[in-house]
């Protein structure tokens, strides 16, 4: 009777009105990847946070790419040390023949299609098996449809015989191992492109456990969303003022790093209008394709990876690559060029780098903890976002804050969840896919609450970057610190910290030696959580982060444990169930023994009990802390 679970979660019909693609389709997996293929496709993926000034344009006319013929020739040969940030306005020579792309057309003069581009899409992509899976003889348990999927988990009995037990899940699309990278960019990225010059921000982001494909899967897509980007910039709002920018970071352990800058140390502060900026991030202007796969191959060699038994490259940050469409005030070069959109890719770490990591060292198990707290603060924003929640908990990680302007108003998010095929990573696969679904389960489509967000927050670009000076946002920034912090001991006190910073990087440069993750061995030094930064970070009057934030750390903690106390407990009763249904099998045979049914009977009856009651414990426990911390409103309110 319990040998086969079916889960079914009802897909949101909200995406695309009129999909211009076919559904990618899915086989039963026959074809196996030949080996741990490497990419041959450049680039990873990254985030911004500078927000928008919503005043700045009239409604923009939707892009029609297709009025004349293309002047844009995507290769120009030119070396990364002619990128410097904020590259000059040239235009791009050539006469490259636009390739049709039927997604960006359809776009053309249907506004009513841009708003149809739902809020959230939740995407599967499910990798090959590949060679050491293989080896092992593990088995491909995925059988993909074309928007849902089955995991086939084999599972023990209590008398040690299998079974098969299967989840099934339905999702926006699903992608099975036969859909390259053209076909995933097709179905999640391309079809926000137009919007960003909507005053749209945007972010996608690969969700999955080490080795699952994200870095394969993200790679790609911050080029082909360029050539599309500047493709529109050069057509449709020729001569129109706008420029693109690239930046790209990392958080590693809980602080930020650029990756276009010797992974400089990033600061993030938030001003008194909760805007966020992060000080010194470089940002390039760019106006060719070839630019900026340069500038997004130096990000990728220069983030961090370390080794641990799942994936040997495997990546311990989350990569942040933004390509921000900003545009002069009135076409005038003289002033900063504000941000009209955004568009971010985001390759988060490894899902379960903190069950991965009970071999390695400390410092690992910490960046696993860090990488957990992240993925779950991610998960909470989304839900928050979509539950109309008056409260969204930004805060939650540096992950989520730095995302903070790229989730409100008016924004859109993909998340492409990366899945194994094989047998032996059933349940991380399992866990993602969960992640997956309650990330879609949460989202309604239209929010009109978060437009309400969006007006209240007053959201205007707060690191004005001047045009012709090519710096990157560390000074304009100092302007800001020094129209919005009051005091002036503070600000020295911050500006010493950051010249000593600088003059310390100076030193390591010149005598250390990069450890096995890509870090100085002395700037490890200063991230030793024992040895404490040498410096606190700078300390803002408008800034909390103290308590408040500890406490909405442990909630998020504690009611991911509640929900995998009650996954738990359910496969518990099953079992007990399926005991049960044994017993009355037995107890109506002929001669059977009443003193053991009953004895067996007892403990059936005391290890159901028993659960249930701790389950209740539980759920009261944190009902009650909810109360506490004035989350709960009503009981079925969170
Ligand atoms: N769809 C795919 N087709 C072919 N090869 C793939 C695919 N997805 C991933 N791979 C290969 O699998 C290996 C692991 O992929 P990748 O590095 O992208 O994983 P990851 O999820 O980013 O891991 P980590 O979190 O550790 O960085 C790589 O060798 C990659 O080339």
């Amino acid at each position: 009777m319990y040998r086969n679970i079916q889960r079914e979660f009802s897909m949101g019909n909200d995406f695309f009105t009129e999909p211009t693609t076919p559904p990618v389709g899915s086989r039963p997996s026959s074809q196996r990847m030949n080996g741990d293929q490497s990419p041959n496709e450049f680039s990873p993926g990254l985030l911004d946070l500078h927000s928008f000034d919503t005043e700045l344009l009239p409604e923009m006319p939707v892009p029609n790419l297709y009025n004349g013929p293309s002047l844009y020739n995507p290769v120009r040969g030119r070396s990364f040390d002619d990128a410097e940030p904020y590259i000059s306005n040239k235009q791009t020579g050539g006469g490259g023949v636009v390739p049709e792309n039927e997604l960006l057309k359809s776009f053309a003069g249907d506004k009513e299609k841009v708003n149809s581009v739902a809020k959230i899409k939740v995407v599967v992509r499910k990798r090959p098996l590949n060679k050491k899976e293989l080896a092992k003889n593990e088995e491909d348990i995925i059988e993909t449809l074309s928007n849902s999927l089955v995991v086939h988990e084999t599972k023990l009995k209590v008398d040690l015989t299998e079974y098969m037990e299967k989840h099934e899940f339905v999702f926006d699309a699903v992608l099975n191992e036969e859909v390259s990278n053209d076909e995933v960019y097709r179905e999640t990225v391309e079809p926000i492109v137009p919007i960003i010059f909507q005053r749209t921000k945007a972010t996608c982001f690969a969700y999955g456990q080490t080795g699952s494909g994200k870095t394969y899967t993200m790679k790609p897509l911050p080029l082909k969303a360029s050539r599309d980007i500047l493709r529109l910039m050069h057509h449709t709002y020729r001569n129109q003022g706008f420029h693109l920018f690239v930046s790209f970071f990392e958080i590693y352990g809980g602080k930020l790093y650029d990756l276009l800058s010797d992974r400089k140390k990033l600061c993030m502060r938030e001003d008194g209008k909760q805007q966020v900026c992060i000080v010194g991030l470089q940002e390039f202007r760019v106006s060719d394709v070839e630019t900026i796969k340069e500038l997004i191959e130096k990000g990728n060699a220069t983030r961090s990876t370390g080794t641990t038994g799942a994936n040997e490259e495997s990546s311990r940050s989350h990569a942040i690559l933004q390509l921000a469409i900003k545009r002069s005030v009135d076409g005038k070069e003289s002033k900063p060029p504000r941000v009209v959109g955004k568009l971010s890719f985001i390759d988060l770490a490894g899902s379960e780098r903190g069950a991965d990591t009970t071999d390695n060292d400390k410092q690992t198990r910490m960046e696993g903890a860090e990488i957990n707290k992240s993925l779950l603060a991610l998960k909470e924003c989304i839900r928050a976002l979509d539950n109309d929640q008056g409260h969204i908990p930004f805060r939650g990680s540096k992950l989520t804050e730095v995302l903070r302007d790229s989730f409100m108003g008016n924004s859109r998010t993909v998340m492409i969840s990366c899945i194994s095929p094989s047998s032996g990573s059933c349940e991380h696969t399992l866990n993602t896919l969960r992640y997956a679904d309650r990330v879609k389960s949460l989202s309604k489509g239209g929010n009109s609450k978060k437009d309400v967000l969006s007006s209240t927050m007053n959201l205007k670009e707060s690191t004005a970057q001047p045009l012709s000076s090519g710096l990157p946002t560390a000074s304009t920034f100092e302007d800001d610190i020094n129209d919005t912090w009051p005091d002036q001991n503070e600000r020295d006190d911050f500006n010493a910290r950051e010249d000593s910073f600088e003059q310390e990087k100076l030193m390591w440069k010149k005598n250390g030696k990069l450890d096995q993750y890509g870090f100085s061995t002395a700037e490890n030094k200063l991230r030793k959580p024992n040895g404490q930064t040498k410096w606190k970070e700078p300390v803002r009057s408008d800034i909390k982060h103290s308590k408040s934030d500890d406490d909405l750390n442990a909630l998020l903690q504690e009611e991911e444990d509640l929900v995998n106390a009650h996954r738990k407990q359910v496969e518990e009763t099953m079992n007990i169930v399926k005991e049960e249904m044994n017993l009355l099998v037995e107890a109506d045979q002929p001669g059977n023994q009443l003193d053991d049914y009953i004895s067996r009977l007892t403990t059936i009856l005391s290890q159901k009990a028993a659960g249930i009651t701790q389950l209740q414990t539980r759920l009261a426990n944190f009902q009650r802390r909810l109360k506490e911390h004035n989350v709960l409103v009503s009981s079925s309110g969170y």
